[in-house]
């Protein structure tokens, strides 16, 4: 086992990399069928695996869950979600020599272990699913040539696959087959099926390549999903109480403020987002993402170079080597910070107050959108796929620190998110120590003055929508969205 990306010839990285096909919702029109019937084993049953078994139980399939014996004995957590939800819970002795499909819903860290226990009880002809490639593709993991391998990859942490779909809406998929594993050619048909299952094709479904999805899923997780609403949050907050505003409604304004102004980025972009502002207050807020993104964008490029090379996957790995004492170190010290520390006053801010006193969050949503789908497409990644992975996440992201701030985030999604996440927080916050020291509650905490003395250069403002307008997430954004009809309003 090694970094199967790594063996590859640069024309062959290029070509799985380039492989991401937006799917036509006629594509999806047989629904479930392929799976209908076919005994369904979910191994875990944590964020992805509970969620992703409520839905497609809800679309008729018939799930059930493999736990490891102790799991079972001492009635952990992942039995008690199983069993209080109905579910048949069993070992692996029990339900996977029967399966017809097995989806692997573990530990990114635990899939050696996992599937290296449960491929040798899968029958003859069965199909092993990922929800994530890591493990094919940055470990080179080798599955049994009668085995099909599929991925159903949800662009979402598994909380909000479920909300999503309870919305009647879903979350973007991307689906996969292993080439060198589909030796009865049903790879893509199961796959489509799962997705359907999920909800996925109601919010669009990429064909894609197992590399694709690992190198843009590192990416997204790593800098503008999780790390940079980590410094964000952070760096807003101590901001704020610095500058003398009430803690109770610094914590507020940002707990709630992330999920609030990315509603306004999943409908219409970051030019829906920014028209939410008035002139003065874009203008502002244009003008500080301009200055955030020449900051961060080297950082964005060492991690999508980290991410290609496979250093960030050796890094990590080595942490798990190391007891993860780099992750546990982190995600001690993050509980620690003043944000997490302070609850939310008990005030009432309205949806616009969260966008009129947080502008610098708006500017630092734009510039972290804007540079990890930068970063992404200038390394070979599909618009699409980048576009997911960057604008249409983040409220989903967004959603879960507005239940539990940071410990929520960070418990909800992968344990691969959250070493990336930290790793980026890191390296990110001694970055920006210059920039914030000018700024000032002007742009964070208290609304940007409607006319700052100067009114609004009208010649200004028609380019600052230009260009917001014609940057490429926002072009494949409108295409995109234009098929996402069943979206729900959250805020
Ligand atoms: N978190 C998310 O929202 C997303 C995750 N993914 C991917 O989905 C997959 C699952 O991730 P996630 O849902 O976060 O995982 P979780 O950490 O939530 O999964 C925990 C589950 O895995 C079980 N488990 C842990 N170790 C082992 C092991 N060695 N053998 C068998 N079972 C084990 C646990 O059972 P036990 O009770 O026995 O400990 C528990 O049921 C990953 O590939 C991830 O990258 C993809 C998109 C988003
Ligand atoms: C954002 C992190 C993620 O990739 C996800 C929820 O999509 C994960 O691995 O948790
Ligand atoms: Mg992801
Ligand atoms: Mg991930």
């Amino acid at each position: 086992m090694g970094n199967y990306f790594n063996t590859l010839s640069l024309r062959d990285k290029l070509d799985q990399l380039s492989k991401c096909r937006f799917m036509d919702a006629s594509e999806f029109s047989d629904g479930v069928n392929a799976l209908k019937g076919k005994k369904i084993v979910i191994v875990g049953c944590g964020a992805q695996g509970l969620n992703q078994g409520l839905n497609m139980r809800d679309s008729g399939l018939d799930i059930s869950y493999a736990l490891r014996d102790a799991a079972i004995s001492e009635k952990r957590a992942s039995f008690v979600n199983a069993s209080e939800n109905g579910f048949t819970v069993g070992t692996y002795q029990e339900l996977i020599p029967s399966a017809d499909l097995v989806l692997n819903l573990t530990p990114d860290k635990q899939h050696t272990n996992a599937v290296s226990t449960v491929m040798p009880l899968m029958k003859k002809g069965a199909t092993l699913s990922y929800s994530h490639g890591f493990n094919i593709v940055e470990e080179g993991m080798q599955i049994r040539k009668d085995l099909t391998v599929i991925m159903v990859a949800p662009k979402s942490p598994g909380s909000e696959v479920r909300e999503e779909y309870k919305r009647g809406f879903g979350v973007p998929t991307l689906i996969a087959v292993h080439e060198e594993n589909d030796p009865e050619g049903k790879g893509w048909a199961q796959a489509k099926a799962y997705a359907a299952a999920t909800g996925g094709d109601k919010a669009g479904v990429l064909a894609s390549s197992f590399i694709a999805e690992v190198k843009s899923d590192l990416m997204g997780e790593q800098t503008i999903l999780c790390g940079l609403l980590q410094t964000g949050s952070i760096l807003c907050f101590d901001k704020m109480v610095e500058e003398g505003i009430d803690p109770g409604y610094a914590s507020k304004l940002i707990q709630y403020g992330w999920e609030t102004v990315t509603e306004g980025l999943k409908y219409g972009g970051v030019t829906n987002m920014m028209d939410r502002l008035s002139n003065p207050a874009k203008i502002k807020a244009f003008e500080l993402s301009e200055e955030l993104k020449d900051i961060m964008r080297p950082l964005f490029q060492k991690h999508m170079d980290d991410i290609m090379e496979g250093n960030f996957s050796k890094g990590m790995m080595e942490d798990w080597a190391n007891d993860d004492k780099n992750l546990l170190g982190w995600r001690a010290a993050t509980g620690e910070t003043a944000f997490e520390k302070t609850p939310a006053g008990d005030i009432e801010i309205s949806e616009q107050e969260y966008y009129d006193n947080g502008v610098l969050m708006v500017a630092f949503v734009r510039a972290g959108v804007e540079l990890a789908f930068e970063a992404m497409t200038e390394s070979g990644i599909i618009d699409a796929s980048a576009y997911y992975e960057s604008l249409h996440e983040t409220p989903l992201i967004a959603n879960t620190i507005a239940r539990k701030k940071l410990y929520e985030m960070n418990s909800v999604i992968s344990d691969t998110a959250e070493y990336g996440c930290y790793l980026f927080d890191h390296a990110c916050k001694p970055l920006l120590t210059d920039f914030m020291k000018n700024i000032k509650t002007d742009v964070i905490g208290k609304a940007y003055a409607k006319d700052n003395g100067t009114g609004v250069d009208n010649a200004k403002l028609i380019e600052i929508n230009k260009v917001l307008r014609d940057h490429p997430v926002e072009k494949v954004g409108e295409f995109l969205r234009s098929s996402m009809t069943a979206m729900k309003p959250i805020v």
